[in-house]
């Protein structure tokens, strides 16, 4: 792995704040950690750690915090998307961490961070982090060992616990995506002097010995994914003609296990070229006798050339193989979206990534994930200030360099899944917030995302301000998790910006729901303001306190009255009563919580 970016030290404020949360001292029993000092042996001709090495150790450590946890025998079941930002190079030492973030039935979430050290410089620098599900094995009875729950115990648990839940969604939906986007055809390109895909082809065949299986005497997965990186890394030198730097792995998806003897075909090919990364597919079959192979894993991985400064170099292109070489071709360019989509969308820091973001059904996922996550992150942060408190609505703020964000918090005398029920009904909101003049259901994207239009007041006074908001709701998918509606703001193509209406944007918004005692429940309401509007509202405090209160003694009231109403999951707007309605003031202090384009 050669360095795009030199091992820097961090100097970001964003990151420094997250790196003060993360330095929380954790007792966590699953917690393992292994350190290499990185010899001439685990690496290439360019004294650079072979990433199959790395993911060996990876699979290890992880493996001892899945077995730590269950007290029984696991077994890799997929190893999420890793991207691999740094070098790391002989006589350095790699520090592997790893540790349970959630327990579902049988299987669960193992959280890994690599990063590295230089022992003459002392600088230290993150390598890659990685979420791998482990899953125990089954007993003799054919029975799966049902997993205890892990009990979080810091704030940065805690929310790993919780987004664990969101990640095991987007795993499980991982491979509908990338078949469903393979619906939408692309247009195919012709290059001149393009490589033909068959130059790049690789079959490699390993027998499974002893040294290759793991302690259950199975083909230990690390070495797995070591054959595929080597088939990969050979196929992306023969479009390149040079030495290629692996950058990114798709899902590693364990399908099934394969045993000491077995002969393992390991098949790569170059799917597409662009103009500075490779994207190549491998699979791997296991089998004992010749035709009866079974296919036990498929990753694809991205590779770039690098110039002597760490830049991506321009490469050539890829002339496809017909038919299934052009579907390949089709695919690749579909994925690269997909990767795209879901790097902006999820990877990148919250202040880097703008406010709107188109939304389709193919980043529906990613985009979803981080609505829920953003809400969350929001709410885990620690430095929460109380700012007034008037009739038990307390409110509170939290500075950061570029947001300011509120908090809410109020106690309903309702249980926390009626007044989910409740807010979760949008459409509604109407009748309790006169902040939301009008909200309409645009489209249900499915169980628990839904799409709508938005029209409140505008700070100017004649035109209205609309939103488009992509709401998430979540029900608790297991004990310790809250209930939660998260707001952001898409775009869409189908309901752009109309004159005189001015398109605002919401961050990130919304409630976070949690049962308390004698049936009741606290209610925290989130909203970030953007850097725009902090003027605004850093001039009258005072009045958006006021706001939020009649706000949320509206609210308050709204949920009481209509708790007799929510009998089921789904309500409708006709049989609920209105609460009192706020102020105009309100309606123009809460409208600064959000953007104007
Ligand atoms: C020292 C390192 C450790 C190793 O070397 S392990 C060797 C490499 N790994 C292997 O050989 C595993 C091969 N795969 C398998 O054996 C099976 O496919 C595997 C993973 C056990 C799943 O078996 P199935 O019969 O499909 O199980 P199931 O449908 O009953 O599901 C059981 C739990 O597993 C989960 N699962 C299955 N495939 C998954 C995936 N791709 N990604 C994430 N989670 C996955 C599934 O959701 C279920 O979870 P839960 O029980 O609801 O908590």
């Amino acid at each position: 792995m050669a360095s795009r970016k030199s091992a820097v030290l961090k100097n970001n404020e964003e990151e420094k704040q997250e790196e003060e949360e993360e330095e929380e001292v954790s007792d966590s029993p699953t917690e393992v950690k292994m350190s290499q000092i990185i010899m001439p042996c685990h690496c290439n001709h360019r004294q650079e750690l072979c990433v199959g090495q790395l993911l060996k150790w990876i699979d290890i450590t992880a493996c001892l915090s899945a077995e730590r946890h269950a007290m029984s025998p696991c077994v890799t079941a997929s190893m999420d998307d890793i991207n691999f930002e740094h070098t790391i190079r002989v006589g350095q030492v790699v520090s592997i961490k790893s540790k349970v973030n959630r327990a579902f039935n049988s299987s669960m979430e193992v959280g890994i961070q690599v990063s590295c050290e230089d022992l003459f410089s002392g600088h230290h620098w993150k390598v890659c982090h990685a979420y791998a599900t482990f899953v125990t094995q089954r007993k003799e009875t054919g029975e799966r060992v049902l997993l205890k729950p892990i009990v979080p115990e810091t704030q940065k648990e805690q929310l790993e616990y919780s987004l664990a839940a969101e990640r095991r969604r987007v795993r499980m939906l991982h491979d509908d995506i990338i078949k469903d986007l393979l619906t939408h055809g692309c247009d195919s390109v012709e290059f001149s002097n393009a490589v033909a895909a068959e130059k790049t082809k690789v079959e490699s065949v390993e027998l499974v010995l002893p040294p290759h299986t793991n302690h259950q005497v199975n083909t230990f997965g690390g070495q797995i994914m070591a054959w595929m990186v080597n088939v990969a890394t050979i196929a992306a030198s023969r479009l390149c003609q040079t030495h290629p730097t692996l950058r990114t792995i798709d899902m590693f998806t364990f399908r099934g296990p394969s045993q000491i003897g077995d002969r393992l075909l390991l098949k790569a090919i170059v799917n597409n070229a662009f103009t500075d990364s490779i994207e190549v597919g491998v699979r791997a079959e296991a089998y004992q006798d010749l035709g009866t192979n079974r296919h036990i894993n498929s990753a694809f991985m991205i590779f770039e050339v690098l110039d002597d400064h760490g830049k991506p170099c321009t490469l050539p292109r890829l002339q496809p193989e017909p038919l299934e070489g052009e579907r390949r071709f089709q695919e690749a360019i579909a994925r690269k979206k997909i990767r795209l989509d879901r790097k902006y969308i999820i990877s990148r820091k919250q202040c880097e990534v703008p406010l709107s973001v188109p939304w389709n059904p193919r980043n529906q996922v990613y985009l979803s994930y981080n609505n829920v996550s953003t809400l969350k992150t929001l709410a885990s942060r620690k430095k929460w200030r109380l700012s007034s408190e008037k009739d038990k609505v307390r409110l509170y703020s939290l500075e950061e360099k570029t947001m300011l964000s509120f908090r809410v918090d109020t106690e309903v005398d309702v249980p926390a899944h009626t007044a989910f029920s409740l807010l979760a009904e949008l459409c509604n909101r109407p009748s309790w917030d006169t902040y939301y003049q009008k909200c309409d259901l645009i489209h249900q994207v499915d169980d628990d995302d839904f799409l709508y239009h938005v029209v409140t007041p505008s700070v100017h006074p004649r035109i209205h301000q609309d939103f488009i908001l992509l709401a998430s709701k979540r029900r608790p998918c297991g004990s310790g998790d809250s209930y939660v509606i998260a707001l952001r703001s898409v775009l869409l193509t189908s309901h752009p910006p109309t004159e005189g209406c001015n398109r605002g944007e919401v961050l990130c918004a919304g409630f976070i729901i949690q049962d308390t005692k004698n049936n009741m429940s606290l209610l925290s309401y989130y909203n970030q303001a953007s850097p725009e509007v902090l003027p605004y509202i850093s001039s009258d405090i005072a009045g958006l306190s006021t706001s939020f209160y009649n706000i949320f003694s509206s609210c308050r009231e709204y949920l009481t009255a209509n708790r007799l109403h929510c009998t089921s999951e789904t309500i409708t707007g006709e049989n609920l009563n209105s609460s009192p309605q706020s102020n105009e003031a309100d309606r123009l202090s809460l409208s600064l919580c959000s953007t104007q384009q």
